[in-house]
């Protein structure tokens, strides 16, 4: 049996592309208090859920509704690329179409696609209530042109942050719209629909062009369904009787569908406050989560997959940190500097300055400089221009070359290594701070009493530097506490330390945040929770180990 993922790549886009394959290997954690009972009411995890007890946040499930051709695909998929850094998955109610029997298919012309038997909703509910909890599940695929399911193929759709469900029918039963956090119903004008389902089912879903425009027309078969008429029978009584009726159970009402940017990104922006995925960013001011892309997905993607090569893991590894660490300067203090740029050093331009032409832009500068500046640059400087600049008196200032404003580094700075995963992001750091100096901290476990014992190798004057503190997992916050009280205790100031780590468990961000609200947090993905072994979950094992290549 395959299982297949974005067969139909249009109406199944999700964001996230994967390979079936990989999709297959993966081990979707259930979580403990996960029960097979469908929930009856809406529910939206509250922070409460999120933070006090460990369980994983619901997925938020947003329904998608509206006439055929309305949009809703188009702007279920706006609505996942601008979504961006969750994880989303598009689920179609068109998947969830009973395939037709034998005898249904001789008379597909009197089938009635658009009535609410057309599809088996017990199957998608008991999928989107796998869904929302945490169990990853096979959804049908649905060929339009043969009007049957895949018998062989599924599509696998993992849990994440969002669940879209779309289709014609999705607010029609109580029961799915029971599961919906927030309800969408995609507007948009009746002859703009009928000419879209034109276009879109002739050129997609095998319809014949010509039957659409010969209305009259009454041969069908089983490949080619008069658009017409199924239309004029099916489509638009169906419309009203079922789809137009439930358009009052939307809570957004879009009108012109994808055409309306200003409505999705409302939606958009309510759906990042809604899940709050970032919600210690909001406790925490000082927790800095680096802009999530595909790209950097893609890395954690591989880092965390327990079958990739220790070569690529180390290659993965090595890039994320390096952006991390990127981040980590970028909140450093700042002095402005101001450079000349060698752009509009010509030599005319100086004749212009001393004739008094001054473009905007130009450095302001005294007259006893502008020979040394021209040197620097290597600009000859002709007979005449040099009378013309003696003519100047010292106290004179020219316009001379262009301004750039910039920022000078922050040159106070060490980094400390908590041993040994930490060290993994020393190279990064001295790859991009040239000559840093760099000190260590072993935090080691004395025995089963809890006793530890802590060696330090740090910069004599690190009190008076800013330190990035490197450890690539938070997990407990425990050695990361007793590292940033040792920085403290040498008199490094708590505001002057910033910790980067790729990947943070919510307890360890609450433990070190808790105790030092002054130091600042830069990692690249915050994940679920800790298991019972105070194991990050997800997580990517032991970093070290896997880095170093001593998990053998
Ligand atoms: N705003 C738009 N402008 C032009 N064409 C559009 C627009 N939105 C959708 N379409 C096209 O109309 C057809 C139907 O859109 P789709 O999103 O599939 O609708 P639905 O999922 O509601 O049936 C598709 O071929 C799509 O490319
Ligand atoms: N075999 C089928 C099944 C369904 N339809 C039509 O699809 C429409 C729903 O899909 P949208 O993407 O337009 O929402 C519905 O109106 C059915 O008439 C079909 O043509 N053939
Ligand atoms: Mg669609």
């Amino acid at each position: 049996m395959d299982f297949v993922m974005e067969a139909s790549s249009k109406a199944h886009f999700s964001g996230l592309r994967l390979e079936s394959s990989a999709l297959n290997s993966l081990q979707i954690p259930s979580p403990s208090s996960q029960s097979s009972t469908l929930p009856s009411e809406n529910h939206i995890a509250s922070d409460d859920d999120n933070n006090n007890n460990n369980s994983p946040r619901q997925p938020f499930v947003i329904g998608v509704s509206g006439g055929t051709a309305s949009g809703k695909t188009t702007v279920c998929d706006m609505i996942i690329q601008q979504l961006h850094d969750h994880r989303v998955v598009l689920v179609n109610q068109d998947s969830f179409y009973r395939g037709l029997t034998v005898e249904e298919a001789k008379r597909v012309h009197e089938y009635n696609f658009d009535h609410p038997d057309a599809f088996d909703t017990e199957q998608l509910l008991e999928c989107i209530g796998k869904l929302k909890c945490g169990q990853s599940v096979q959804v049908p695929i649905y060929d339009f042109k043969k009007h049957r399911r895949c018998s062989e193929s599924f599509r696998q759709v993992n849990v994440s942050d969002v669940i879209i469900l779309e289709g014609i029918l999705v607010f029609h039963d109580q029961r799915v719209r029971n599961m919906m956090s927030m309800k969408i119903f995609v507007d948009t004008d009746a002859d703009v629909r009928l000419a879209r389902r034109i276009r879109r089912d002739t050129l997609e879903r095998g319809r014949d062009v010509n039957s659409v425009l010969e209305q009259a027309s009454h041969t069908f078969d089983i490949k080619f369904v008069s658009l017409s008429l199924q239309y004029a029978k099916f489509v638009k009584p169906a419309f009203d009787d079922f789809v137009l009726p439930s358009k009052k159970y939307a809570d957004v009402i879009i009108p012109r569908g994808g055409d309306n940017h200003v409505a999705i990104d409302l939606i958009v922006q309510h759906l990042r406050t809604k899940l709050g995925l970032h919600d210690l960013c909001k406790i925490y001011p000082n927790v800095n989560v680096i802009q999530s892309t595909f790209q950097i997905r893609g890395m954690h993607t591989l880092i965390r997959d327990s079958e990739i090569s220790k070569h690529d893991f180390v290659f993965y590894s090595d890039r994320l940190i390096r952006l991390v660490v990127e981040h980590g300067l970028g909140h450093l203090p700042f002095t402005e500097k101001q450079v000349v740029t060698p752009t509009g050093m010509l030599r005319k331009h100086i004749y212009h300055c001393v004739f008094g032409y001054s473009p905007i832009g130009m450095l302001v500068c005294p007259i006893e400089k502008v020979e040394n500046i021209l040197k620097y640059l290597n600009l000859d400087l002709d007979n005449s221009s040099i009378e013309t600049l003696s003519s100047f008196s010292d106290s004179d200032t020219i316009l001379l070359g262009s301004v750039y404003t910039g920022v000078d580094f922050c040159k106070k700075l060490c980094g400390v290594s908590i041993v040994r995963s930490g060290e993994s992001m020393e190279n990064a750091l001295r790859a991009c701070c040239k000559g840093i100096k760099i000190g260590k901290i072993l935090i080691h476990r004395d025995g089963d009493n809890g006793k530890q014992l802590i060696y330090e190798k740090l910069p004599k004057d690190i009190s008076e530097r800013h330190v990035l503190l490197l450890d690539p997992v938070l997990a407990t916050g425990n050695s990361a506490n007793q590292a940033i009280e040792l920085l403290i205790q040498k008199g490094v100031p708590e505001s002057h330390i910033i910790f980067l780590n790729l990947i943070s468990a919510p307890e360890g961000i609450h433990c070190v945040c808790k105790r030092f609200p002054y130091l600042k947090i830069v990692t690249s993905e915050i994940d679920v929770a800790l298991n019972e072994e105070f194991r990050v979950i997800p997580g990517m094992g032991e970093f070290g180990d896997r880095y170093f290549g001593t998990d053998d």
